[in-house]
């Protein structure tokens, strides 16, 4: 396909050139600061879950870079991060320390000849507060998913996804920490070498990964383990359930590393539209579906939470039906 008709084809094709830009510098903040995380760059948010300084860069380099390379559009953000407990007195320190975290990210890149005030890193941050809803264009952020596997050192994605008239159309997951059999094979070296992959979708145009440094993008495809191989491995050797933080799982999933992923929270936690947007669309793109407990899709276009049915389901078209059949007899036993 000539790049004339790829770029025809695909609709958001600027939209999703900005968000991996954007995704790939975030990242580049989040690893950065992973390497050397200190207890004074973790906080405790109003609900007892930990926020750290690369939450907060993230989201501010990506609100960034998608208003300076989407100049035209008018720009709406539902973000995870808020500015407020960093307006606070005793919080000065912190926003400094985030102030020259982004600065030096910036000027480590060459893209963008700018410095930003504390001032502009809180207005950038409070760019997240927007509803989404419905109608119109919404990003939504979640500048790090899986905060707590991001202290641990593990797994943890950089999740931003776009939201048009309610439907997720495009989905991008940096992941630092996962390595990727696509960008392994073609690197030619061997598994667990190459860690750091970026995963992106647009709908219609499937699903892709390449490294998080850069390299020819690879389309990659959910496994096609039918009822029979799955009869059949039920009989013989299980494999034990892989526990990983964040929708690190999604992209894991989309590039065939597992069959099944079950999200089942607590009774009357909400779920929330960052953790699943950008890990969602890149599963079904790579021939997967997303549901909810009863077998609906996900609602993104109900505002900042997933109106929905408890539990969230992940496979491939074969093993669905079977799952939810299985998930809905737990449930009705449980009742
Ligand atoms: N009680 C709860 N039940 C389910 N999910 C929760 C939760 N408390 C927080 N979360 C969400 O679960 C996300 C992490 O998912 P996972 O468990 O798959 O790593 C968190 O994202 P953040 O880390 O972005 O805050 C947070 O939004
Ligand atoms: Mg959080
Ligand atoms: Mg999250
Ligand atoms: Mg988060």
């Amino acid at each position: 396909m000539s790049q004339l008709t790829e770029i025809a084809a695909n609709p958001y094709a600027d939209e999703l050139a900005a968000a991996k830009k954007a995704v790939s510098l975030a990242a580049r903040l989040c690893q950065r600061v992973q390497q050397g995380i200190l207890q004074s760059d973790i906080q405790s948010k109003a609900d007892r879950t930990p926020v750290t300084v690369a939450d907060y860069g993230s989201q501010v380099l990506i609100s960034l870079v998608l208003k300076k390379e989407l100049l035209s559009h008018s720009f709406s953000m539902v973000a995870e991060e808020d500015s407020e407990d960093l307006r606070k007195d005793d919080a000065q320190q912190i926003l400094e320390h985030i102030t020259s975290l982004v600065n030096e990210t910036i000027a480590n890149d060459d893209s963008y000849n700018m410095s930003l005030s504390k001032e502009d890193v809180l207005a950038a941050l409070d760019g997240g507060k927007s509803e989404g809803g419905p109608s119109g264009r919404h990003w939504i952020l979640d500048p790090i998913d899986g905060t707590k596997g991001f202290i641990r050192g593990d797994q943890y994605a950089v999740a931003l996804g776009l939201l048009d008239e309610g439907k997720v159309v495009l989905g991008v997951l940096g992941c630092p920490n996962l390595p990727s059999k696509s960008t392994n094979k073609h690197n030619g070296s061997s598994s667990g070498d190459q860690v750091g992959s970026l995963y992106f979708a647009t709908i219609g145009c499937g699903a892709k990964v390449q490294a998080l440094e850069g390299s020819e993008p690879q389309k990659i495809t959910i496994c096609s383990r039918d009822l029979t191989s799955s009869i059949a491995e039920k009989l013989g050797v299980q494999a034990p359930p892989v526990r990983m933080d964040s929708q690190a799982k999604y992209a894991a999933l989309a590039q065939g590393d597992g069959a099944i992923y079950l999200r089942f929270s607590g009774k009357g936690y909400k779920e929330r539209v960052w953790d699943h947007a950008a890990g969602s669309i890149i599963v079904t793109e790579a021939g997967g579906m997303v549901k909810d407990a009863s077998g609906n899709d996900l609602d993104f276009s109900k505002g900042r939470y997933l109106d929905r049915d408890r539990g969230i389901i992940a496979t491939n078209r074969y093993l669905m039906p079977m799952v939810l059949k299985a998930v809905q007899e737990a449930i009705d036993e449980e009742q």
